[in-house]
């Protein structure tokens, strides 16, 4: 790390920070290698290396004398809200680091930073409305709220709900002003709007579903009756979020959206400005799919956080379940760096939240806070003290704790009177009914065991309704020997990161839920325990209160080191720098993207041209949509049935004698036949094997190579299989046999897929003369050579022997899954038709590997050609093809349907779009 001794050295290493920053930017020239030769992670290391240094230089700067810690502190009692920025520093054009005393004012200068616009359901402050165009704000309590509180490092922006229902506009208009003082902009919902979205759709459906804790009981009837109205409400809260982030968005901001009352924003955003940078990030746990699957809007959910850039959650598990949700759910590709989509990548990692442990740590050296502890420690003299904070919520599993803390107390009547429990329960979100029976169900409990273990001048637990102030907190928090944290799940819970941060002196034991995030961090300090398991939490109570000095102090260690550098600042701006460096990855792959086919091109070049040769694939490119209301139905899926629009316009252009109409497929004869029984139209069968000319007549292609003696092997093979692999199905052809498991479960199907490829690769096939296709979702066996490539080249060959074509085929139109470039490949040096010498050049998203005479290729096309062969073909042909084609790069329109990872040159979105353009073609 570099060494840092002058002031000037801080600009230095800002200037090293934007320049690293700027390098990540690719623009148009980003061939550059200079740029290009770091990788994600050098660049990452570098930023974070750098940023340390920036980090500790400040702390240089401030721990002289330890009196501006002091101040800052002061300065928090006042106001909480004052810790926010004023519009007029960021309108300076630079961030000033305000530093107020009784005595004096430090401001440090700094050149301004890249705007953050944070979108949160709540803004961190609440207001209070005091007179007609008068208010109060107040901080916020809540994780979230403490966490985002804690960055310095962005000029940062709010965006959100002010908890408050302003109907008027002279109210809005004001409450506008006072936000804006603190860089907080308002979203203005009404109190139906609140009522349906806030404590309807996200606490009362999405809030128990994410913590494992079902569809609330409590009037589960009207709970599901009322689903759709709240989801609706939900939307329409969102894109109103949204609206107001387009309205303050500046070209270069970085939107980061938080939780999952905001799962809509980002497809908001993205839908009006695809360029924005926009990061979303999770602060409940993501359930496993299992669960987010009985949600009615699951899939709208998923596809809309998708349509983020980055997706962050607390841990790896979370970030796990979400991909695997999109993969079952979806049916998307999960990658290990988060979830493709027809080739765009929405990055999803874990970012451990972390707090401002600065603040804690100062905190407990502040007179206020030592007025407190002085005042408690009297209070409860040599009893000791343990301590639960939560906002009173299931998940937070107070009764649970309780009923662990009677238990120990049943089990060591020892420490009765030694002990006692104060628990702090955060009134929260009081207009839910089931949180109100939460809070009568606790009131209950306590009850019952200080009258049962309580004296006349003692009770064992000590329970409020109520918040504390940030100091009383601390102060609670440094005297306290156990604190007992029983969440029933809970996103990371940020108050046993405050406790360890406060405990530099006592190292007081910290007993923790495994069902809280922070166990992952926290755990190797921390007395795991399971908190439905009342017997354990009351034991590891009991071991708690009698440990060592010697164990509390190591224990303490661990924790306190992972929290005091694993800071909130840290947390924001590696979530960040990621977001920035995903939006540079994806321009990168966005250039390999081919375009979409500008229709009207496609159709004017057509119209100039005489001898028209049009390729069309069948399966994905002509069929028709089966699935209307996003539901697939396996069932009609399967059976492939002509698009009904496409009817007309290709019988035109099939009957049009400047056109050469021709379908390139993998189906067998009779599902061509049956589609394509009345059109003048060329097809190709089983990737080529069986050709049928215009005049309706089938030959055979490659009647010398294809030798068929493995099917019968491979068939007993698919249909083990096929058996153990649920909804899967194989298709037995006249010269392959395909084995699709695209409806079942992906990951069991893949799974699956990769034990059936390594039983041919070893089994009673492995000599023969097959090459193995790995499709997307299917393993394909058939005859070596044969392609869909070959079988282009063997129609071309006959077309232009059967229409003794003289001249040049002035217009290729190839729309499908095949890959069409290699048509282009082998036409110009396709000198004789006639001749057996067709070699295709090997296509890019194949993998070739060959033992013995097995070939296996891998493709991510389900409907590919094979590559290289050396097969001959039965077609003769006498013309010449290199006087018959005449292709100008300008004519050739290859198109790849529905996918974007592809080397067609041209992309159509849908069959819908192939219908579009045969149309105008045949018009
Ligand atoms: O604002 P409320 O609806 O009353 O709720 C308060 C917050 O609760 C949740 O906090 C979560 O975020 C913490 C920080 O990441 C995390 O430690 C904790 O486990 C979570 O429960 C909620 O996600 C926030 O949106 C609420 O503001
Ligand atoms: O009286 C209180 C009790 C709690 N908190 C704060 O509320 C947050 C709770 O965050 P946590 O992640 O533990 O859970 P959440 O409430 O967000 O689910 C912590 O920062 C606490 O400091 C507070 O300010 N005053």
């Amino acid at each position: 790390m570099q060494k840092l001794n002058s002031s000037d050295e801080i600009s230095v290493l800002e200037h090293d920070l934007d320049e690293l920053k700027k390098s990540n930017r690719f623009e148009d020239d980003y061939n550059n290698t200079a740029t290009i030769l770091r990788t994600r992670l050098e660049r990452h290391l570098k930023e974070r290396e750098l940023r340390k240094s920036l980090r500790s230089y400040n702390e240089g700067v401030h721990s002289n004398g330890g009196m501006e810690s002091n101040i800052v502190d002061n300065q928090v009692i006042t106001s909480e809200t004052d810790n926010l920025p004023t519009e007029e520093e960021l309108a300076n054009g630079v961030r000033i680091n305000k530093i107020v005393s009784n005595e004096c004012e430090i401001q440090d200068k700094r050149p301004s930073k890249h705007r953050l616009l944070v979108v949160a359901n709540r803004l961190p402050v609440s207001a209070v409305r005091k007179g007609e165009a008068c208010w109060q704000l107040e901080v916020s309590v809540g994780g979230l709220v403490s966490a985002l509180l804690g960055i310095t490092e962005f000029e940062t922006r709010w965006i959100g709900w002010a908890g408050v229902n302003v109907p008027d506009e002279i109210g809005q208009k004001s409450l506008i002003e006072s936000l804006a003082k603190k860089r907080c902009v308002p979203v203005f919902l009404d109190e139906d709007l609140v009522h349906l979205y806030y404590n309807g759709y996200c606490n009362n459906i999405l809030w128990p579903l994410f913590h494992y804790l079902g569809l609330p009981q409590e009037d589960w009837l009207a709970t599901i009756c009322n689903f759709q109205s709240q989801f609706d409400a939900y939307k329409k809260a969102n894109q109103m979020f949204a609206d107001v982030v387009e309205e303050h968005y500046q070209e270069g901001d970085v939107v980061w959206c938080h939780d999952y009352h905001l799962m809509f924003v980002p497809k908001c955003l993205k839908e009006k400005n695809p360029n924005m940078k926009v990061g979303w990030f999770l602060h409940t746990p993501f359930p496993s799919s299992e669960i987010h699957r009985i949600m009615p809007s699951r899939s709208e959910l998923l596809t809309a956080i998708l349509a983020a850039d980055l997706v962050g959650f607390h841990t790896y598990d979370y970030a796990r379940h979400f991909v695997s949700a999109c993969t079952r759910i979806l049916g998307l590709e999960g990658t290990p760096v988060g979830v493709e989509d027809q080739g765009r990548l929405t990055r999803v990692a874990a970012f451990p939240i972390g707090i401002d442990s600065d603040r804690f740590v100062r905190a407990i050296e502040l007179p206020q806070v030592k007025n407190h502890i002085k005042e408690f420690e009297g209070r409860f003299g040599s009893q000791k003290v343990m301590l639960g904070v939560d906002r009173l919520d299931m998940i937070k599993g107070i009764p649970q704790k309780l009923l662990a803390f009677e238990k120990f107390l049943e089990e060591n009547p020892n420490w009765h009177d030694k002990v006692v429990l104060l628990q702090i329960a955060v009134p929260t979100r009081t207009d839910v009914p089931e949180y109100q029976k939460l809070t009568c169900q606790v009131h209950e409990i306590v009850g019952r065991i200080n009258g049962r273990f309580g004296t006349l001048t003692s009770v064992p637990i000590h329970h409020l309704d109520r918040s504390l102030d940030f100091h009383a907190l601390c102060a609670l928090y440094a005297i306290t020997d156990v604190a007992l944290v029983t969440s029933l799940r809970d996103g990371m819970n940020l108050v046993s990161y405050e406790f360890v941060a406060c405990q530099a002196s006592k190292k007081g034991v910290l007993v923790l839920s495994e069902f809280a995030g922070a166990a992952q961090s926290l755990g190797a300090g921390a007395l795991l325990v399971n908190p439905w398991y009342v017997t354990e939490v009351a034991s590891s109570i009991a071991y708690a209160l009698n440990m060592s000095s010697d164990e509390r102090e190591k224990r303490h260690h661990h924790n306190y080191m992972h929290v005091t550098t694993h800071t909130s600042q840290e947390w924001a701006e590696t979530f960040v720098s990621e977001l920035n460096d995903t939006v540079v990855e994806a321009q990168l792959r966005t250039k390999q993207i081919p375009p979409q086919l500008q229709t009207e091109h496609a159709v004017d070049r057509y119209r100039c041209s005489n001898n028209r040769l049009i390729i069309l694939g069948f399966n994905a490119t002509l069929t028709g949509p089966v699935n209307a209301d996003g539901r697939v139905d396996q069932f009609k899926e399967m059976e492939l049935n002509l698009h009904p629009e496409l009817e007309e316009s290709l019988k035109k252009l099939c009957d049009d004698p400047r056109s050469t109409v021709a379908i390139v497929s993998g189906s067998p004869r009779n599902v061509l036949d049956k589609n394509f029984e009345d059109y003048k139209i060329w097809l190709a069968a089983e990737h080529g094997v069986f050709l049928r000319t215009a005049n309706k007549k089938w030959i055979q292609n490659f009647t010398d190579n294809i030798h068929l003696d493995w099917i019968e092997c491979v068939k007993h093979v698919f249909e083990y299989f096929t058996e153990r692999t649920p909804r899967s199905y194989y298709e037995l052809r006249e010269t392959s046999i395909v084995w699709n498991y695209k409806y079942s479960d992906f990951e069991f199907g893949r799974l699956q897929a990769k034990d059936m490829l390594q039983h041919l690769w070893t089994g009673p096939i492995s000599n023969a003369s097959v090459e193995v296709v790995q499709g997307g979702r299917s393993v394909e066996v058939r005859a070596t050579g044969v392609s869909k490539g070959v079988s282009i080249s063997g129609i071309l060959g006959q077309v232009i022997h059967d229409k003794d074509m003289k001249a040049p085929i002035d217009y290729v139109l190839c729309v499908g899954h095949f890959l069409p470039k290699s048509l282009l490949d082998v036409t110009p040096t396709h000198s004789s038709l006639g001749s057996p010498t067709n070699e295709f050049s090997p296509n890019h998203s194949e993998e070739r590997t060959k033992s013995g005479d097995l070939s296996v290729i891998t493709s991510d096309s389900d409907d590919n050609c094979s590559c290289s062969m050396n097969s001959s073909t039965t077609i003769n042909a006498s013309n010449n093809c290199s006087s018959v084609l005449d292709l100008q790069g300008d004519n050739y329109f290859s198109c790849a349907v529905g996918r974007k990872r592809s080397t067609a040159r041209y992309l159509l979105n849908s069959s819908a779009d192939v219908v579009a353009l045969l149309r105008k073609l045949a018009d």
